[in-house]
């Protein structure tokens, strides 16, 4: 019986064909499954690239487009087009196998024929060729193909190779852009090998067997065994990720076992939280009665987890061994078992620290970054303790008197919420590890892990026995949108070894990174171990339009705007439920939920309503939208002016509490997926990059 695979690219395409043609496309299938390559109208195109491309009718005006490879009984569905589209993405693609690494390739070789008279005229006169630097024998030996080369001698600058990006097969565009970048061919190997499957590159590699490198390629094809499992494929067509993992991803969620904690970073969009989830899955379902902890940041989040885990576990055993909630929800679960906590309400603490503060010579906003980061951090139980550890991160010096004088009022901040019986959630995080008997799960997987609190580390560290995968970490240094700054090697909790990046974005369009990236600055982020972080090498493969960014004479005109934007997205078939609207102040998103609403627009809180899904723009951490308005984006709100620590007042903090703000702008925008709007009134805000 013949095998079927589906392509990675084609999922996409099937989740927006209407069902008549899925099931067309259902039924296609069902006869490949029982077929031989004789028994089937497959059809093969004139003048075809690829000898081993033919087509398929699925209804009276879509055809299938297969690859059919001569060697080994397997059918791959690559496409679904109307007739026209189906031909000519049949006849122009050309199917090969890497010759460093023995993926699957596939080119778009009509175009590039069609380009190279173009290239051969605008370089005709150039001297200098962007790669005359690069002998061919490194070309080959990083994957590029010898029918390619002599076009790559063609190119003189950056921006000829980036128009062939979507044209070549994604590791030989990676390995021209390395090298384009000026990095040696080490290092550029170092970027070609990340795409290449946990086996790797065999020793030899036929040119001429793509069923093979069909199998050394799980992101790009899927085999499926039978109709069930091809069903079963099918049925979550959007949710690609729970089949199709890039090789870096399989290669951390996969693996059979780390000897200690391991770490995933990688920029927004990368597919972290996906690592996490199959991590999360592979060990539950790799260690028969283990007990997996999945933490996140916030409830909504939680929530969202909890739909994907049910999404990717079937078996129920499995599934019910996994226990997905937030941190603070655990400290409170662990705290709650010996007395009921509460919680101090966030207003009231702000009256504590003003209290606090009057009269001595700190602003309530320093102490109490100094009891978090500090106090909190270090778990200090009185004066002496204080008087006598080291600050570390903090960026003004105290002396012992002036350390003193900190303390009373730390003091007297606890006294009163000990009187109240109220806590934070920090000090319930301390709370809770210092009640815990003993370790209660024997793995723990941390999504958006750079927004911890080091209490709340501590608790994670005794809720797992310390050992091979005790602990699985997953974040962005550059997405650290509140004051944690933890150094999980002064946690003990060591990753080196044992770290990998990911770079490949696969929710925002390059334009939209274009745009956003720069928010954050130039300086790199600091690495949850220490190490500096940067997005090097951060992309995305989709594109779109690039922001529009719109300045609006005042409030009422830009919430006006708002409501035009939102219209238009809906009226383009958007659904209300994928468009969201982040601002900065709570107050704003308020009035664009009620703005929205008066318009006949459905509109409501993230995750606690239907509608356009309008927050904060902290409670869009994580999240994800077709269509994302940024609204308010003007001066003095972004950066918030009152959540900066005057420079005088702190030199270090006021840059940390900028880097802050740069972040929270930069996670709100880059929950897009193809649209995003960012608007203002008055000044716009100095972080917001020219389009
Ligand atoms: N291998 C994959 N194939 C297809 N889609 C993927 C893959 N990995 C991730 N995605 C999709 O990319 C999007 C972003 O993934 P995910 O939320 O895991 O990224 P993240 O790095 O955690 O993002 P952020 O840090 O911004 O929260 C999601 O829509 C996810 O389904």
């Amino acid at each position: 019986m013949a095998q079927l695979a589906i392509a990675s690219s084609f999922m996409p395409q099937y989740a927006r064909l209407d069902p008549r043609v899925r099931r067309g496309v259902e039924e296609a299938f069902a006869k490949f499954a029982q077929a031989t390559h004789a028994g089937l109208h497959l059809e093969k195109i004139a003048g075809a690239r690829d000898p081993n491309v033919r087509t398929i009718r699925i209804d009276l005006d879509r055809r299938g487009v297969v690859l059919a490879p001569e060697r080994g009984d397997v059918y791959c569905l690559l496409a679904v087009l109307s007739h026209d589209a189906a031909i000519d993405y049949a006849r122009s693609r050309r199917f090969t196998v890497n010759q460093a690494i023995g993926v699957l390739e596939v080119r778009d070789q009509e175009a590039l024929e069609t380009l190279e008279p173009a290239l051969r005229e605008m370089s005709r006169d150039v001297e200098q060729r962007l790669f005359a630097h690069v002998p061919d024998k490194h070309l080959r030996q990083l994957g590029v193909d010898a029918e390619i080369v002599p076009l790559v001698r063609l190119l003189t600058s950056d921006e000829h190779l980036q128009a062939l990006e979507s044209l070549l097969p994604e590791p030989q565009y990676i390995a021209l852009l390395a090298l384009a970048q000026g990095l040696p061919v080490e290092q550029a190997w170092n970027e070609v090998a990340a795409c290449q499957d946990e086996r790797a590159a065999p020793a030899e590699i036929d040119p001429g067997d793509l069923v093979a490198a069909m199998r050394r390629s799980p992101d790009k094809v899927v085999f499926v065994d039978g109709p069930e499992e091809l069903r079963d494929v099918l049925a979550h067509p959007f949710a690609t990720w729970r089949v199709f993992l890039h090789p870096v991803q399989r290669r951390m969620a996969l693996r059979p076992s780390y000897s200690g904690p391991a770490q995933v970073t990688g920029g927004a969009g990368t597919g972290k939280t996906v690592t996490a989830l199959h991590r999360a899955r592979h060990l539950a379902a790799s260690r028969p009665g283990s007990r997996v902890l999945f933490t996140t940041f916030t409830k909504s989040l939680a929530r969202a987890l909890q739909q994907q885990i049910d999404l990717l576990v079937d078996d129920p055993d499995v599934r019910g061994r996994i226990d997905v909630r937030t941190v603070d929800s655990l400290a409170y679960a662990v705290v709650g078992r010996h007395r009921k906590p509460e919680i101090v309400s966030p207003d009231v603490l702000t009256v504590l620290w003003d209290d606090a503060a009057a009269g001595t010579p700190f602003s309530p906003a320093f102490l109490r970054r100094e009891w978090e980061q500090i106090v909190l951090a270090q778990h200090l139980a009185g004066e002496a303790e204080y008087l006598a550890c080291t600050r570390q991160g903090r960026g003004v010096p105290l002396n012992t008197a002036q350390r003193s004088v900190v303390w009373k009022a730390v003091a007297a901040v606890e006294a009163s919420l000990r009187e109240r019986g109220e806590r934070t959630f920090h000090q319930l995080a301390n709370e809770a590890a210092d009640l815990l008997a003993g370790p209660e799960y024997d793995h723990v997987v941390v999504d958006e892990a750079q927004d911890l609190h080091t209490a709340q580390w501590r608790l994670l560290r005794r809720i797992v026995p310390d050992g091979p995968d005790d602990l699985f970490i997953v974040g962005d240094p550059h997405q650290r949108i509140y004051d944690s700054h933890v150094s999980l090697t002064s946690l003990g909790i060591g990753v080196r070894g044992r770290s990998r990046k990911l770079k490949i974005n696969y929710r925002t369009t390059q334009e939209i990174l274009n745009w956003a990236v720069p928010i954050l600055g130039r300086d790199p982020a600091q690495g949850m171990d220490d190490s500096a972080d940067t997005l090097d090498g951060y992309r995305s493969p989709m594109h779109g339009r690039r922001p529009a960014v719109r300045a609006c004479a005042d409030e009422r005109a830009e919430l006006d705007e708002l409501v035009e934007q939102v219209r238009r997205w809906v009226d383009a078939g958007v659904e209300p439920g994928a468009i969201g609207v982040a601002a900065r102040y709570t107050w704003l998103a308020r009035k664009a939920v009620k703005a929205l609403r008066d318009a006949g627009v459905p509109a409501g809180s993230v995750g606690a309503a239907a509608g356009v899904q309008v927050g904060s723009m902290h409670t869009m951490k994580g999240m994800e939208f077709r269509c994302v308005a940024v609204i308010g984006a003007m001066d003095g709100t972004v950066p918030l002016r009152d959540v900066l620590t005057p420079e005088d007042e702190d030199a270090r903090a006021y840059l940390q509490d900028l880097q802050r703000e740069r972040c929270l702008l930069f996670v709100a925008c880059t929950r897009a997926r193809d649209h995003l709007y960012v608007s203002y009134h008055g000044a716009p805000s100095t972080l917001l990059p020219a389009v």
